[in-house]
This record gives C-alpha cells, structure tokens and sequence, in this order.
C-alpha cells in the first residue's frame, strides 16, 4: 500500500495551496472571457443579438459537456495529474488564440478601423472557443478531485473545508475578472486606429491562464498523485454490458434473484469493480432530479429589475453573485451549519441540497412577486388581437382624427395621443419628432430631417444634457431620466427663437417605481440556495466516488448543470407565458415538486465511505490492495483474450 507523507500547515496539506491559486487563475481566465464575449460577437463580428447570445450559449453548454471527456482521460489514460496539465496548455493555446482573434489591424489593411475579413477573425475565433471549452471543462473535474486526492483520511473536516474555500476561490476569480475586463475592453488601443481593446480584455485571461497552469506545476513536487488502474472506464462499460446480458440470458424465474442487478456480472467481473460501480450508478441515479436546479439558476430571475433599479450596467450585475458566495460562504460553514448541529439537527448533504432547491424556488417566487409589482407600474400593453398607434400633431391647432370606423381622437396642437385598438394599426413611435422647418442634430444622434423621427435612444438615468444644432444656430436643454421610463421629445419650429424652451416632453411610459430593497431577497434567496446546493454537492460527490472514479463523479456532477443549460436553451425557443411572473411562479413549483422527489430518493440513499467498502471487498477476498491491483490488470488482459462469451468461467467469487 501506498503511504504518502504530506507536507502540512495548520493541518492542510501545504499542495493544495497551489491547487486554490490555480483555480482562482483559471476561474479569472474563463469568466474574464466570458464577459466580453457576447460584446465581442455584437460589436466586433457584427452579429445580431439572436446569433451572438445562441453562440454564447452553445459555448456554455459545451463547457460543461467536456468534463466527461475530461474525467475519462484522466481516469483512464494520465491521471489527474497529467489530464490537467495537458489540458491546461490546450486551454491557454485557446485563449490566445481567442485574444489574436481579436485583433482588428491584423485583417484592416485599408486602416478604417474596422476588420476587411470577418471569416479570418470569426474562424480564429471558434476555434480558440472550441480549445477553451475542451481546456477548461477537461481540467475542470481533475481540479476538484486532484485536490480532494491531497487529503488523508485523518483529515476528513480539512476536506470539507477546502471545497468551501475552493468554491470561494472560484467566485473570488469570476468578481475580479468581471469587473475587470469590461473596464479593459472600454480602453481604446490599436496599430493604425485606435478602436475598443478587446485583445486587451482577452489578452489578461489568457495570461492569467497561463500563470494558472505555472502555479500548477511549480506544486509538482508536492502533490499526492495516483495513477490510473487501467482503462477504468472501458472495464466500467463492459461489466455493466455483460450484467444486463447475463441478466437477459438468465430472465427465466427459474433462476433466484440477486440482490442487485450488477450483481449479473458477479460471474465474470471482480467483485471490487462492482461493488465500485454499485456505488457511483446510486450518485448518478440521484442526480437525475438535479438539473431542475441548475434551470431555475441559469435564468438569473431578475437582472432586469436590478440593474435598472440599482443604476448598474447588466454587465456590473454578474458581480452581484460572486459577491454573496464570498459573504455566504463562511457564515454558513462557520455559523449556521455548526449551529445547526448545536441544535442536535442531523443536517445531512442530501438534506442540505433539498433545502437549497427550496430557497431557488422561494427566490422565484419572491421575483413574482416583484414582478407583479412592477406590472402595475406599467401602461397596458396591446394584447395579441390589438396594437397601439401614436399620433402627433405637429401643426399649429388642434385636430381631430378619425380613426375608422368611428373613433374620433383629439389632439392638442404639438400634442400627442396614445390610442389603444381591437384593430391592426402601424404604431408610430419616436424618442424626437422634429417639427423645425430644416435638418436638426442633436447630441450622440444623426441628424433628422424636418418632420421626422428619431427611433427610441437608449440614455443613462439621471440629468442628461441635448445640444441641438442646425447651421450655426443652436440650443441646449436638459431632462432628467427615471429607470424605466420612456419619453417622447416634440420639437417645435420655433425651437431656436426660444432657446429650446418650447420643446415638450411627453411621458410614453412612467419610471420604474418599485423600490430596489425589495430585489434583495431574490439574490440572497438564490445565492444561499446555491452554497448549499452546489458546495454541498462538490464535497458529496467527491466524498461517495470510488478511488479510481473521483474525476466521473465530479463529471456526473457538472452534467447536471449542463444540463440545466440545455433545459434553458429550449424553454427559451419553446417560448413564455403571456405574464412573466406566472412564469417565476412555473418555474418555482416545479423545483418544489422536484426537490420533493429528490429528496424521497435521498430518504433511501446510504451514505457510503467508499475506501471502507473498498477494504472489506478485499478482505473478503483476501487480499491486499496491491495483489488486488495486480488481479485487476490481469483479470483486464484475460478478459481481452476472452472472445467466446459461452466459456464464461467462474474467475472469483
Ligand atoms: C459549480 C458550478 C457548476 C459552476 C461554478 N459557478 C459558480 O460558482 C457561480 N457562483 C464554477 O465553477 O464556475
């Protein structure tokens, strides 16, 4: 038997120092890139909203489909060990290949700021993605596990520790990185013209992934490192084949029952393996209800609400989350859960998870809530059989319109009307409707030609100043602007000869008026949900994975999240009910109806030390664990040679 002799600090293992810093590094490079991405797609490559958020969102799933890839390799072929390095260099060859993609004077030979072949940059960039999403969702199962693999069995409270401070590493590395790299794509760099820095915003993760995989290997010396048994998985698949055909064969009632179905394989496959893969299908089996979870999170409830309510950028908003995990985590870990226990609770993992699920659905419920809220707050907005049409007037008295058949409207001279219809009319809408006798330009807007419209401008909240100009005459005015809000601005023909006084302001739809204090408990419902749904579940999967299957576990475990993408990817093309907190409210009951079946399933799951069951399997056998390794690789090389599945002989029992 292996014994490794660890160097330590306050009873941790001094290697997983370097294991934290390399997360944080990684975690820094993916989320860096990530924030940008959607901008880069938009602004850089000039895709529209549906394709850059489809890519995004395709990238995101793939991210977390490459684990399974990942932990086979490592769990079958290098190791943990080798999987991350090897890996790791893939990812940063991505992430470079991602920030050269960015560069703009590499392909702008005529120098107007702007790529002169966006096949070149798109091409570059896709493959980067595909590099980064292969590099970080390989190492991203090894990670966890490699560092779980650091611990001895003395150290079991430690162990529970390092995946809180993991998971506080890994949002430590998401917050900076998302504040930092939006700040440096809004530099302006570039060769022949300066544009928006997006090799900049690119660049530092790649760099940062670079020092990742440096601090990994400057740890070499000092890891526990544990090489593969063989080809784990392709023995996993086959023993599980032959079981479920033994099972067949012998289906008749005249054969007793065994205990387990993969007990079927008791014939030919050692018991150690079985008993391995009894104990990673009843995790996997478990997890079944999970993605529900990772749904309801992905849908991030109210980003809309908050940032127009807290006067942030949606970019500014993905902080929101890693700055809770970085306040929850250690009251949990060191307050409510030992008090908990204080209280002679039995606060189990799995009972953890399914009180995580709990509080997702309260915070849906409680962004219904809000939303319902918000909803009173806004005009009636013309259902599926009406449309709404907006007429002004911009001649000097007042009119009357007729709208066919008989509905008459008002208007005030340089006034406006809303009108809402059972009928099909073209609805006019204008943030300027310029009633002066010539072209106007007005502040950070093209120029519009007399009687013409500007189409609705996004502005900041707050005082925001106009300049309008036409010639070398000119006016200024200023407006304040409430979240939410939406104006009209009616410029009249004497707008000079009054310096601007004249123009009127009309309120197409009223601020936002709920008060932010009541977003607030959504994210704190939704964060506190996911410490303990989701570090829970990192530390459950490690702690119920066999020895030779830790990577899988971890795998199976980022499968559902996922998973819950692609649950999200299709809820969003199969479309939404017509009132958006009925969907909040949907969404909540059907966590709870899952969470309540989860946690009947985890009623009937035993908690397993897996090395015990391991050593007693062995002891049964009579072995010791290295014979027992022997046997493995031998019974693997019999087994090859074993074409004629009608010899089955009886190698051990
Ligand atoms: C454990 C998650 C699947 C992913 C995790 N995300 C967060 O911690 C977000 N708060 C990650 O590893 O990025």
């Amino acid at each position: 038997m292996l014994v490794y002799l660890t160097a330590e600090c306050c009873g941790y293992p001094i290697s997983i120092f370097f294991i934290v810093v390399n997360e944080f590094c990684e975690r820094f490079s993916y989320y860096g890139m990530r924030a940008v991405l959607v901008l880069y797609f938009r602004y850089f490559l000039l895709w529209d909203d549906d394709l850059a958020t489809s890519i995004y969102h395709a990238f995101v799933a793939l991210c977390y489909l490459t684990p399974i890839l990942g932990a086979i390799i490592a769990d079958s072929w290098l190791g943990k060990f080798k999987t991350i390095i090897y890996l790791s260099i893939v990812y940063a060859i991505g992430q470079v290949t991602m920030a050269i993609s960015t560069i703009h004077d590499i392909t702008d030979a005529n120098r107007d700021g702007t790529p002169d072949n966006f096949t070149f940059h798109i091409a570059l960039s896709m493959l980067g993605l595909i590099l980064i999403a292969l590099g970080t969702g390989g190492i991203k199962p090894c990670v966890a596990a490699f560092g779980g693999d650091q611990f001895q069995e003395h150290q079991s409270r430690q162990l529970n520790t390092f995946f809180s401070v993991f998971y506080l590493c890994i949002n430590a590395g998401s917050l900076l990185s998302t504040l930092i790299t939006p700040v440096l794509r809004a530099q302006e760099c570039g060769i022949h013209t300066q544009q928006q820095c997006y090799p900049l915003a690119f660049g530092v993760p790649a760099v940062l992934m670079v020092i990742s995989l440096v601090v990994f290997i400057a740890g070499s010396g000092m890891y526990v490192k544990t090489d593969p048994e063989g080809n784990i998985m392709w023995s996993v698949c086959k023993c599980i084949g032959f079981a479920i055909k033994n099972r067949f064969r012998h289906r008749s009632s005249s054969y007793p029952k065994r205990e387990h179905w993969m007990d079927w394989a008791n014939e030919k496959y050692d018991k150690l393996l079985i008993a391995q893969i009894k104990m990673v299908l009843k995790v996997l089996f478990l997890y079944i209800p999970l993605p529900m979870f990772w749904t309801l999170f992905d849908q991030k409830v109210s980003i809309c609400h908050f940032s127009g309510l807290l006067g942030g950028l949606p970019d500014q908003m993905q902080t929101v989350n890693p700055i809770l995990i970085l306040t929850l985590v250690p009251i949990m870990d060191r307050l409510i859960f030992p008090l908990i226990q204080k209280c002679g609770l039995n606060f189990s993992p799995l009972k953890r998870m399914t009180v995580g699920m709990l509080f997702a659905a309260m915070a849906f419920v409680s962004a219904a809530l809000v939303q319902i809220e918000i909803d009173k707050t806004l005009p009636n907005f013309p259902s599926s059989s009406e449309s709404q049409l907006k007429v002004v007037n911009t001649y000097s008295t007042t009119l009357n319109v007729t709208i066919s058949p008989n509905e008459h409207l008002l208007i005030e001279s340089f006034g406006v009307q809303l009108h809402t219809s059972k009928h099909t009319y073209s609805t006019i809408s204008c943030m300027f409707v310029n009633g002066y006798t010539a072209d106007l330009n007005i502040t950070n807007l093209d120029s519009i030609e007399p009687s013409a419209t500007t189409n609705y401008t996004l502005v900041n909240q707050g005082k925001r100043d106009f300049v309008l100009r036409h010639g070398e005459q000119w006016c200024e005015f200023s407006r304040k602007f409430g979240f939410g809000a939406s104006y009209t601005f009616l410029i009249p023909s004497t707008v000079f000869s009054d310096d601007c006084e004249s123009i009127t302001e009309v309120e197409d739809m009223k601020p936002n008026s709920v008060h932010m204090a009541l977003q607030i408990p959504q994210y704190f419902l939704i964060t506190t949900g996911e410490v303990m749904f989701s570090v829970t579940g990192l530390q459950f999967s490690y702690s119920q994975a066999p020895k030779n299957m830790k990577s899988v576990l971890q795998a199976g475990w980022l499968c559902t999240n996922a998973v819950g993408n692609i649950i999200v990817l299709i809820v969003a093309e199969l479309g939404k009910l017509p009132k958006q907190w009925a969907e909040y409210l949907l969404f909540a009951s059907l966590l709870v109806a899952v969470s309540i079946i989860f946690s009947i399933m985890a009623y009937f799951y035993t908690y397993i030390d897996p090395a015990e069951i391991e050593a007693q399997v062995r002891k049964e056998q009579g072995l010791e664990p290295e014979e027992m390794e022997k046997e493995t690789l031998e019974m693997e090389e019999k087994d090859e040679d074993q074409k004629n599945e009608q010899g089955v002989k009886q190698t051990k029992i």
